[in-house]
């Protein structure tokens, strides 16, 4: 089990100085709109995963016109304390440290503390394109898999070598053939390495966000998830020499891993356009609770849960069986904003479990 014990905020978005100690399981933390609720669980997320949630640069993160900031907290891990410090120092260098003992790799800090943040926006989960799909499989597969993220790193350069490669060929009318059978070959070797780990990864994960889906909504709603790739139907190598034509007229590698996809059905529709706001609400929470339960399974210890801004448009029974998964069946911690202390409080006390209330 791990579990933050208390944080110190300087200079970090709208806080100056500021200490919380956490020292229950179940934190719930309320305020108006705007008094720093969302800054605190991201202050956190620095501290597990060395940077902002929301992808803000962290220069944006320094209070008001100041220069740098320290993010401080002590973790208990198997019950042994340890110290992680995230500074931002004034000449936008970040540093992070373990025990007074400076990272030479922020990499081998991620994953030691893993967390899963619940946002309002992450709903473009659900209704946007697929790039934010494949950054969610992306993100868990890369805490896991070291080598995971390297293959990914080097598919994104290759790819865009080859991009840049095919709006050469067409403004020159010359296609450098060595040089994309090389890029071909390359491409193929990394994009093979990320089908196998996502098609392995999603072959259990899918059935984990059943689960989650129909434990909210109490079987409420049929729905069928797929995972999509070319590689599905036809080997990599294949689909490059067939779809050379049509690369070199679109300037662009047409197809590969990077158009991956997670289908989404309801009663054999798509998800996107026929749930209502309370039915993707659910199925955000259920891609994020599989995300829980399989860094759970694969740490061998429940993740930190941050729930930003989570009770708007589930309904009473819904919102009830979320809560019980997360802060009763589970034994993770879990940090909860909203800006009801009542509803909060409330929701703790038909829960019939111990918990903390910070109000900022
Ligand atoms: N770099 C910064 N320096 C000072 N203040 C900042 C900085 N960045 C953001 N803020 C302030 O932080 C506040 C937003 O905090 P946050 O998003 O955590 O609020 P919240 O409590 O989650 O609000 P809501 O209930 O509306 O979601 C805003 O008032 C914003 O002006």
């Amino acid at each position: 089990m791990i579990s933050l014990q208390n944080i110190t905020v300087t200079q970090f978005r709208n806080y100056l100085y500021n200490s919380f100690t956490f020292n229950e399981r179940i934190i719930g933390i309320y305020g108006n709109n705007g008094t720093g609720k969302t800054n605190l669980l991201d202050a956190i997320h620095y501290l597990c995963f060395t940077k902002s949630y929301f992808s803000k640069p962290d220069t944006q993160s320094t209070f008001q016109q100041l220069k740098g900031f320290r993010i401080e907290g002590s973790f208990t891990k198997h019950e042994e304390s340890r110290n992680v410090i995230c500074i931002l120092r004034e000449n936008n260098r970040k540093e992070l440290q373990i025990n007074d003992e400076v990272y030479k790799k922020f990499s081998s800090h991620i994953g030691q503390y893993p967390v899963v943040f619940v946002a309002p926006d992450d709903i473009q989960l659900i209704t946007e394109g697929s790039e934010a799909r494949r950054n969610f499989i992306d993100t868990i597969l890369s805490q896991l898999f070291p080598d995971y993220l390297q293959y990914l790193i080097a598919y994104r350069k290759i790819l865009d070598q080859r991009n840049s490669l095919l709006k050469t060929a067409a403004e020159r009318n010359y296609l450098d053939e060595t040089l994309m059978s090389i890029l071909d070959d390359q491409l193929i070797a990394s994009g093979n390495e990320i089908f196998d780990y996502r098609k392995t990864f999603m072959a259990s994960f899918i059935p984990l966000i059943i689960k989650e889906y129909q434990h909210i909504t109490n079987d409420d709603d049929a729905i069928s998830i797929e995972y999509i790739s070319p590689l599905q139907q036809k080997a990599f190598t294949e689909i490059l020499s067939e779809n050379k034509q049509k690369d070199l007229y679109l300037q662009r590698t047409s197809s590969g891993i990077h158009k991956d996809d997670i289908e989404i059905q309801m009663h054999q529709l798509p998800f996107k356009t026929m749930a209502s706001q309370g039915q993707r609400k659910s199925l955000l929470f259920a891609l994020k609770l599989a995300e829980y339960s399989y860094l759970k399974s694969k740490k061998g210890f429940a993740p930190l849960l941050l729930l930003d801004d989570v009770f708007e448009k589930l309904d009473a029974q819904r919102m009830f069986n979320l809560m019980h998964r997360v802060c009763v069946t589970e034994n993770g911690q879990v940090f909860i904003t909203d800006t009801h202390q009542e509803r909060l409080s409330g929701t703790f006390k038909s829960l019939n479990i111990p918990y903390q209330l910070i109000g900022l």
